[in-house]
């Protein structure tokens, strides 16, 4: 995503690049962007510690795309807004935006309907299941009430009334497939968005950094920042 990031970067121009850094080297922003307007993570859980300080710093605006992220380091990331335009997606692409909004709509009109949410990435990807598939189980449960199992193994039994099921396939150069699949009594709905190339994340993470630019401090979300509403 750095290397794909950079070219954008580099390609448009009403941007300039101060620099870049991983997670292995992320205390290189300090030294190559002692100030910037904007910082585009798309690292790793281990780069938040020094992130958030350089924004708490710099007051500079974030986007984060990293996932593998805890709960307790999403309402991190939601307290620099205190200091700080911040946006964080676990998915950048219009589609999944859309997807979400489906899947949202699907889970409320077919109550009583067995769920999975089904993912497929690279065989290269650090963590699972992917951020936008947890996106995807929060669109479906949004009051985090149902139970969720983690693939299934051994004598499971019958499925067990209001489970979400989340399965994670890694393998080649897949860049993301993510289905949400509703099954009732002699029928099932399956939405899927399938990702053919990781630029639709780039263009998204860009055209939604251009916006958080413009606004105060605060937490974004992608879909109120690039739609106003889904
Ligand atoms: N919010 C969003 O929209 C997105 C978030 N992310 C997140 O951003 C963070 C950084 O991502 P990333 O740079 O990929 O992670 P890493 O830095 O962990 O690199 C992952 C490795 O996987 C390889 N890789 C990536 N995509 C493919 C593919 N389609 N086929 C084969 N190999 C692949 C990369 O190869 P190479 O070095 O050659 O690129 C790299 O070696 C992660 O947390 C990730 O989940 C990633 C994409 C979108
Ligand atoms: O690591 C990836 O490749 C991707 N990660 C994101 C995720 O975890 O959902 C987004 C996209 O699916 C690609």
């Amino acid at each position: 995503m750095g290397t794909l990031l950079r070219a954008a970067v580099e390609a448009d121009e009403s941007l300039s690049l101060a620099g870049g850094y991983d997670a292995d080297n992320v205390s290189e922003l300090d030294s190559v962007a002692p100030e910037v307007d904007l910082v585009i993570d798309f690292s790793a859980p281990a780069s938040l510690s020094h992130v958030e300080a350089y924004v708490r710093r710099t007051h500079a605006a974030l986007l984060s795309g990293t996932t593998g992220l805890s709960a307790d380091d999403l309402a991190r990331l939601r307290a620099l807004g205190e200091v700080a335009p911040v946006i964080w997606s676990g998915n950048y692409s219009l589609g999944v935006a859309v997807l979400r909004h489906l899947a949202r709509e699907a889970a409320a009109s077919l109550p009583g309907w067995d769920t999975e949410i089904v993912e497929c990435h690279h065989n290269r990807k650090a963590d699972a299941p992917s951020g936008t598939a947890k996106m995807l189980l929060e669109a479906v449960d949004p009051a985090g009430e149902r139970s969720v199992v983690y693939g299934r193994d051994g004598i499971v039994g019958p499925r067990p009334a209001g489970e979400i099921g989340m399965h994670s396939l890694r393998g080649g150069t897949v860049a993301g497939t993510h289905e949400v699949m509703f099954f009732g009594e002699d029928e099932e709905v399956v939405l899927t968005h399938r990702a053919t190339s990781r630029q639709i994340f780039v263009n998204g993470a860009i055209a939604a950094a251009k916006r958080l630019l413009a606004r105060e401090p605060g937490f974004y979300d992608f879909d109120t920042l690039m739609f106003g509403q889904l």
